[in-house]
């Protein structure tokens, strides 16, 4: 047996001893402290009877005693439920207070994604009178603006300049959720959108958000929640709105560890299930304070209840063997991962060839249009369409309900696509398994990949190899259909490409 390697040493000391929240149980509902009735009763609309202990580990730090005092980095596997894990003690807060500005600020890298945590928050953000909006460029600017700012009534005789004093306008929500460009978009252009009162920032899928610029939105967000840029906020109008008589007056702290910094201060909270370790990184989001909470010791951990499989096959059989899988797994919801969107498109079309795979197959990937992928993905939520042939674009926290399967058609490079594609299965505690084809030369790298992470066993899945020589005839007439398919799109794109200007 090969001994164990020992584990790096985070370079940052506060990361260095966590919260190990995989030490922590559910809890009841009805024994969590201080919980709004109003939410138990929204909670329990959603199916939910208990918290999961991430959420317990946050609710402890926000709400219980912890108080807030502290910004949060989270480090908990997919599926564990780090969106209420956030959402629950913003939403219970700001719900203690009724004025109506935008007060939490929620970041998230797709759209897709932004879509369902807005969910989360429309199940349980009404029933305590708070607003959520979203600004993700789904709708037109003008139409997404009508949602957020709020217009003063027209009365007779008095004309309402669109271009006048922001004192006039007013949020229309509470909490927004938002991708970075259409976020930026609106910081820089929209009348009457303000930062201002900005109290807490939730920046979910952090290391993947910390890896681009995404049009300098992080340092943009902090420059306008810090008190110390007073000028630059006067200077610009449509930065500084008074809300009435309403206003969140930031000083320069002097209190104990608030020297230098703005109070009251943008509590942050940052969430990952392969949370980023690199000060460098972290440094940008200028955290105070941070309390580190991670489920167990090890950097990268699974879902408990995941499998994971290998196949071990020639690459030219591939084809082959991914038929006689998904014929074996008999219909369950599955999504097959590719490393590129040109071979999503090419293996969903060859799959779609095979005339004996009883199968509804639909491509997702970041080539196509944004509601020809919602529409898949509401197929397949749906249970209309069982298979997923999907690139990167999907791995990132989306959460398709009854995914029993995921495949990787392509071994992916790193141990954190490996998490992030496999945690679209064995999500909320369910079971979940992971197929990876590999070719016999790919072996010893996949099993170094996984020694990264906590779970590293991963048998050899066997399957029958008369399902395996059963395809062997509608393969090659696929293979056929495919060439041709290619042949007529390369030149119908050929015929466009000379029409265009
Ligand atoms: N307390 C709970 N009880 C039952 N189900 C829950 C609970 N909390 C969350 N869930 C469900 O668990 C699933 C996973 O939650 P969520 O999407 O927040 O996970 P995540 O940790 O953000 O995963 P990822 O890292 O993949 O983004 C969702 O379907 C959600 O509805």
């Amino acid at each position: 047996m090969g001994e164990e390697k020992p584990r790096s040493v985070p370079a940052l000391p506060w990361m260095r001893s966590p919260v190990d929240v995989s030490l922590l149980q559910e809890c009841s509902l009805d024994l969590v402290p201080c919980l709004d009735p109003r939410l138990k009763g929204a909670l329990r609309n959603m199916g939910i009877s208990s918290l999961f202990p991430v959420q317990v580990a946050v609710w402890q730090e926000t709400i219980g005693p912890g108080a807030f005092e502290r910004d949060l980095c989270v480090n908990s596997p997919t599926g564990s439920g780090k969106t209420l894990a956030y959402a629950l003690p913003i939403v219970h807060v700001l719900s203690t207070r009724a004025v109506r500005c935008l007060r939490a600020l929620v970041v998230l890298p797709t759209r897709d994604l932004a879509l369902q945590v807005k969910e989360v928050f429309d199940a349980i953000a009404p029933p305590v009178g708070l607003s959520v909006g979203l600004a993700v460029g789904q709708s037109s600017i003008a139409d997404e603006i009508a949602d957020l700012i709020k217009r003063p009534k027209l009365q007779a005789g008095i004309c309402y300049d669109p271009e006048g004093s922001p004192a006039e306008l007013q949020s229309a929500v509470d909490i927004l959720v938002a991708t970075p460009g259409r976020l930026v978009d609106h910081i820089n252009s929209t009348h009457g959108f303000t930062l201002e009162h900005l109290r807490y920032l939730v920046v979910d899928e952090t290391d993947r958000l910390l890896r681009e610029s995404y049009q300098s939105w992080l340092p943009t967000v902090l420059q306008m929640t810090n008190s110390n840029n007073e000028g630059l906020l006067n200077s610009k109008s449509s930065l500084y709105s008074v809300f009435g008589s309403l206003r969140t007056i930031r000083r320069c702290g002097i209190e104990r560890g608030f020297k230098g910094k703005s109070y009251p201060r943008l509590v942050k909270m940052v969430l990952s299930a392969t949370l980023t370790q690199d000060p460098s990184k972290l440094s940008q989001l200028d955290l105070h304070h941070p309390l580190f909470l991670s489920a167990g010791q090890r950097r990268y951990r699974f879902p408990e209840k995941l499998e994971s499989y290998k196949l071990i096959c020639e690459s030219k059989l591939k084809p082959i063997y991914l038929v006689a899988l998904l014929k074996n797994l008999g219909g369950e919801k599955c999504i097959v991962f590719t490393s590129s969107v040109e071979s999503t498109h090419r293996l969903c079309t060859l799959l779609n060839f095979f005339t004996d795979l009883p199968l509804k197959i639909k491509e997702y990937s970041g080539l196509q249009r944004q509601s020809v992928r919602s529409k898949t993905l509401k197929a397949f939520r749906e249970g209309d369409v069982q298979v997923l042939v999907s690139s990167d674009a999907m791995t990132r926290g989306m959460d398709v309900e009854g995914v029993t399967n995921v495949i990787n058609y392509e071994i992916p490079l790193y141990i954190k696509t490996y998490i992030h594609r496999a945690g679209r299965t064995a999500r909320a505690g369910q079971t979940g398994r992971c197929f990876t084809l590999l070719r016999k030369d790919e072996v010893k790298r996949f099993k170094k990949m996984l020694q990264k992470a906590d779970n590293n066993s991963c048998p050899v899945y066997l399957l029958p190899a008369t399902s395996v020589e059963s395809f062997r005839s509608s393969y090659t007439s696929a293979l056929e259909k495919l060439k041709e398919a290619v042949e007529s799109e390369t030149s119908r794109k050929r015929k466009v490409g000379s029409k265009a200007p």
